[in-house]
């Protein structure tokens, strides 16, 4: 019963490129419906992953189903009901992007609109530019308007803002937001935590292949009473600061030094851990630059999983 079955279901995925093992025993569920995030640093497997969703590499351990189906064995099958976005969008340089784009919607047998949909990407001016003279931005837009033109009913798209501008970057954003509006399941790659945290109902975070934590943004960050105090000081710090901070704070919170004048606080912190670090401060004659408290962010979750900053 393909139709009750999650729209993507990856199950103990093993990819290999000769030695370097870029996906490892990877599982995870994309929900319908929903735009869901795979995020994570560069080479963390995630472009991999997507390509084996879209069946163009068959696993060589595990499994993968999209919509219930075998993106390999039941592509003829699975084809017409996803859309693609590849990094680079997989048009030829010489072709107009119009040209392109009514191209690959005649391919369908449903097709949106593409002079509309172009408009709405803000294509409708370089319609008749060559592909290889677009810029980077609007290539990026026209792999997405490839990607959405046959009303898919999912869409696979990887770093879909890589190399935008500002602007172009929050009409993609909002653009997506509709999509998954109209019921269209939406499996996006990316390295921007803003991304993740503001489009996605569902992230899964990877790195060096493996999953390493799933949620909603709101589970990932606010996870139960944690939050994070951020420390700047205004001279490197004195030998074993973390060390004589974590014994005045107690065993509940983390403290991770993020370079010699800054470091992180998590945990169940509130006003009182806030008192203690700044006592902690006087008691070793530094003198904070900042101070605060607030939420995680996923580059903290990132950073205490890992013990490195997602972006460097
Ligand atoms: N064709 C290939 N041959 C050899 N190694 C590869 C190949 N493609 C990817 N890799 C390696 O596999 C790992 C995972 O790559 P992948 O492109 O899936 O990661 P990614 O998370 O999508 O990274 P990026 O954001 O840089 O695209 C990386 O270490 C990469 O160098």
């Amino acid at each position: 019963m393909s139709d009750a079955a999650p729209a993507v279901a990856v199950d103990g995925l093993v990819m290999r490129y000769g030695d370097k093992v870029a996906v490892d025993e990877l599982s995870l569920t994309v929900d319908r419906g929903t735009i869901t995030a795979v995020l994570g640093p560069n080479g963390a497997g995630k472009t991999t992953t997507l390509e084996t969703c879209e069946g163009y590499r068959r696993p060589q351990r595990g499994s993968v189903r999209v919509l219930g189906l075998d993106p390999v064995a039941q592509r003829t099958e699975l084809l017409p009901r996803i859309g693609v976005m590849l990094q680079g969008s997989g048009a030829w340089s010489g072709v107009r992007a119009m040209e392109m784009l009514r191209h690959v919607a005649r391919l369908h047998a449903h097709p949106m609109d593409a002079d509309g949909l172009a408009d709405r990407l803000g294509l409708g001016e370089c319609g008749r530019t060559p592909y290889r003279r677009l810029s980077g931005g609007q290539q990026q837009r026209l792999g997405l308007a490839m990607a959405l033109v046959g009303r898919p009913e999912i869409v696979f798209v990887d770093e879909p803002t890589a190399g935008m501008d500002p602007q172009s970057r929050r009409t993609t954003w909002e653009l997506l937001g509709e999509v998954r509006a109209a019921g269209v399941t939406v499996v996006l790659t990316t390295h921007y935590m803003d991304e993740a945290e503001r489009l996605a109902d569902q992230i899964h975070i990877i790195d060096h292949g493996r999953l390493i934590a799933s949620g909603s943004p709101v589970q990932l960050t606010r996870g139960g009473t944690a939050a994070t105090i951020r420390l700047v000081v205004s001279r490197p710090f004195p030998p074993g600061a973390p060390d004589s901070l974590r014994l005045a704070l107690g065993d509940l919170i983390e403290v991770t030094l993020l370079d010699e004048v800054s470091l992180l606080v998590t945990g169940p912190a509130d006003a009182t851990t806030l008192a203690k670090v700044s006592g902690w401060c006087e008691e070793q004659g530094v003198l904070p630059e900042s101070l605060t408290l607030g939420q995680r962010t996923l580059e903290d979750v990132f950073l205490e999983l890992t013990g490195r900053e997602l972006q460097p």
